[in-house]
């Protein structure tokens, strides 16, 4: 048997990656590794079908699953992805003359093969993906067809299911007449004849239209779950991963207005997908309605010919209010979930100063404004839904009145009469709930709005967005007169700064506090995009680079540590894509997370609360660090890795680091003249610009005068 494709860092690739990156570099749209590890959602961690669809579609090209005969294989569906049994794929490439099939088998390696199809029948699930390429002038806009709005086109994908309910809706207002028709009949006709088997007729007939009504409903709302449930699969994720690749830069507002608004998310939903939704539909057929009103009663008609209008004016008259009152309260909501995130998140610190007086301050102005937004809001909405009401009412004794004139009259019946008043309830029963259907709008509107806002910020991954792939890298930074602003700053953070380290360099980032040090890492890292300059990997602009192959081969560890919920293990892994247990060992032992581990019975699978809570800082230090080796990256960025450690086990950490990484490039932001034993040259940021670059010895010979310009502590 022959091994399984890998890439170079040992991870291996199932045969569905492998045939996805085949497939993807046959058709000229090329994947990137990092790409397709983003889209990994299986439970251990691998590619789904699902997956390869999205990643497939993200990369410009059209991806269509299905079921498909094997005879039906011919060279325009080349190249296709057939989903062979226990998690096997290959690509079909065509037929021999012979009738045998081409393929490339990844467990076979790079080539194609020939493969007889009855053989291949035997392990073939049935299934397949066809793929095409979308035309080069949609990717390179960025506006693929098939990635399409991220709201619009889950609805138009939604289209049969709306059409459904519209239909639904038609047939039920259709049945709806029948009561009304056949106590006008029964009024006019059967109690006149006394014509009990015509009134037996026609209740049979009334009770089949009144159950098949009963079955309509129930299918209509399931056709609106059904929208709802596919709403869910195709805009959930693309909002999740939208703010996995938000640029740092376009993130602005707090984290619990960034929270609120995703939360949003389910406004929008459940009014595209509720009962809400019924009621507009309805609307349209208020006119039947009145026709109807108008065949049976003549001049009734215009009773509820006029109720109807005054109600839908009264509507638009107060959606402006509403509209206001929506926005405000949205806005309402999101202070206060900041407010509470903050509050939340800083309770050790709020605790211990006197910021539990301010928070509360600020909470209590946020209720207070949210509750007297909704006071308003529930006032007006209250007002429509009372005048609704009261012209229902009107309406019905209006008709009355006017009925016993026109039965006097001789120009109407006794079963017009009653089937007009009937009609007339049927008819403005869906204005009943416009107030509260247009207070939903609103709130769908606010929240559309907003997320839109959310899902057109600019993104690293942009859809048909395609990067040159690379595998490894050597370890070459360069910064080429790099200027950097953060956004809303007016001045550049970093003015200017050019430097080279070449791979397998031990270099420390020296300077005072605010000079700019952590900024050059972020540069590095991608999370930020230089104003005027280059940074570079290996020669290339970073930004030519997957920001995830580029984060893939730079270990990093920040200065404010974040640790997830889960395990230790879980955390650390999270470093490199499916991470081996040598490697969690390896990195473990380096950064000291096996010394504090040994004490404790579940070792790696001890569990870590939130954001790290439970571990000391030096703790969380050495899980970050494990972290950032446990991929074995070429390049190393540690922003004062030790800060937290004593003594001690810092001296231990920084030998085995020593040994560890012999050839990694190794970038150290620090104040610590402890960690300088790792590094051979240092470069001192002032200001955002460079100040001095050279050996470490240069620190010796200026001792004095370094310290004070440095503000490196000694150790
Ligand atoms: N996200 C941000 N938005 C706006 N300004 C920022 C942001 N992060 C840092 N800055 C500003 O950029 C400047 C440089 O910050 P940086 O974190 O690079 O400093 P540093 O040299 O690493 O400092 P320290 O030694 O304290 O870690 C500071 O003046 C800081 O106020």
């Amino acid at each position: 048997m022959t091994k399984p494709a890998t890439i170079s860092h040992g991870a291996e690739l199932s045969p569905l990656e492998a045939c996805l990156l085949h497939v993807a570099a046959q058709l000229d749209r090329p994947i990137t590794l990092a790409t397709l590890f983003a889209a990994q959602s299986g439970p251990a961690g691998e590619l789904t079908l699902r997956d390869a669809i999205e990643v497939s579609q993200r990369a410009g090209l059209q991806a269509g699953y299905g079921k498909r005969k094997l005879g039906d294989f011919d060279a325009n569906l080349a190249p296709a992805l057939l989903v062979l049994e226990d998690e096997k794929a290959i690509v079909y490439h065509g037929r021999t003359k012979h009738g045998h099939l081409l393929v490339f088998d990844p467990a076979l390696g790079d080539g194609i093969g020939e493969v007889s199809e009855d053989k291949l029948k035997q392990i073939y699930t049935g299934y397949a993906i066809l793929f095409r390429r979308n035309h080069q002038e949609d990717v390179a806009t960025g506006d693929a067809p098939v990635s399409g709005h991220w709201f619009w086109s889950a609805m138009a994908a939604n289209r049969w299911s709306y059409t459904q309910v519209g239909l639904a809706a038609a047939l039920a207002n259709l049945l709806g007449l029948s009561t009304s028709i056949f106590i006008m009949v029964v009024y006019d006709r059967v109690l006149p004849n006394e014509a009990t088997e015509s009134l037996i007729a026609l209740t049979a007939g009334v009770g089949l239209a009144l159950g098949f009504d009963f079955v309509l409903k129930l299918l209509r709302a399931g056709f609106i779950d059904r929208a709802g449930q596919k709403a869910d699969l195709l805009m959930g994720r693309r909002v999740f991963d939208q703010i996995l690749n938000i640029r740092m830069k376009s993130r602005t507002g707090s984290t619990g207005a960034m929270a609120s608004t995703v939360r949003e998310f389910e406004t929008l939903r459940e009014f595209f997908t509720s009962a809400t939704l019924v009621a507009l539909v309805d609307l349209p057929f208020i006119a039947l309605f009145v026709f109807v009103i108008y065949l049976v009663g003549g001049p009734l008609a215009l009773v509820p010919a006029l109720a109807v209008p005054f109600v839908l004016l009264t509507g638009v008259a107060i959606q402006p209010l509403l509209s206001r009152l929506a926005e405000k309260s949205f806005s309402d909501g999101q202070s206060k979930q900041s407010v509470l995130v903050e509050t939340v998140s800083g309770l050790e610190t709020i605790k211990t100063t006197s910021a539990a007086r301010q928070m509360r301050t600020r909470w209590e102005n946020a209720i207070e404004r949210q509750s007297s937004h909704g006071i308003r809001s529930r006032t007006v909405t209250q007002f429509a839904l009372n005048l609704t009401g009261f012209t229902q009412q009107a309406a019905q004794v209006l008709i009355v009145f006017f009925g016993v004139f026109l039965i006097t009259d001789g120009q109407a019946s006794m079963g017009a009469l009653v089937a007009s008043v009937m009609l007339t309830g049927r008819a403005l029963a869906p204005l009943g709930q416009l107030a509260q259907t247009l207070t939903r709008v609103n709130q769908a509107r606010s929240a559309y709005r907003s997320l839109n806002a959310l899902m057109q910020a600019e993104s690293e991954r942009p859809p048909g967005r395609t990067w040159v792939s690379r595998d490894g890298c050597e370890g070459r930074i360069t910064f080429k007169d790099v200027h950097f602003a953060y956004p809303d700053q007016p001045h550049d953070t970093l003015a200017g700064v050019s430097f080279s380290i070449e791979p397998g360099e031990k270099v420390a980032i020296l300077g005072p506090i605010g000079s700019g040090k952590s900024t050059i890492g972020r540069l590095l890292l991608g999370l930020y995009e230089a104003r005027a300059g280059s940074v570079m990997l290996d020669g290339a602009d970073i930004r030519q680079i997957d920001p995830g192959d580029l984060r893939r081969n730079i270990g990093s560890v920040l200065q404010d540590i974040w640790l997830f919920s889960g395990t230790v293990r879980e955390n650390i892994n999270s470093g490199a894509v499916r991470a081996r247990d040598r490697d969690l060992i390896h990195a473990g032992k380096v950064a000291g997370v096996e010394d504090f581990l040994a004490n404790t019975p579940s070792g790696y699978d001890q569990k870590i609360t939130e954001r790290g809570e439970g571990l000391s800082g030096g703790q969380r230090q050495a899980i970050a660090l494990a972290r950032a080796l446990v991929g074995r990256p070429r390049v190393l960025l540690l922003d004062e890795p030790t800060s937290a450690m004593d003594v001690k086990t810092e001296a231990n950490v920084i030998q085995r680091l020593k040994q560890a990484t012999q050839d990694t490039t190794m970038v150290i932001v620090t104040h610590r003249t402890t960690l300088l034993e790792l590094v051979d040259r240092v470069i001192v940021v002032e200001n955002g610009r460079i100040s001095a670059d050279g050996p470490k010895s240069m620190l010796s010979q200026h001792a004095r005068k370094s310290r004070r310009h440095l503000n490196v502590a000694a150790s």
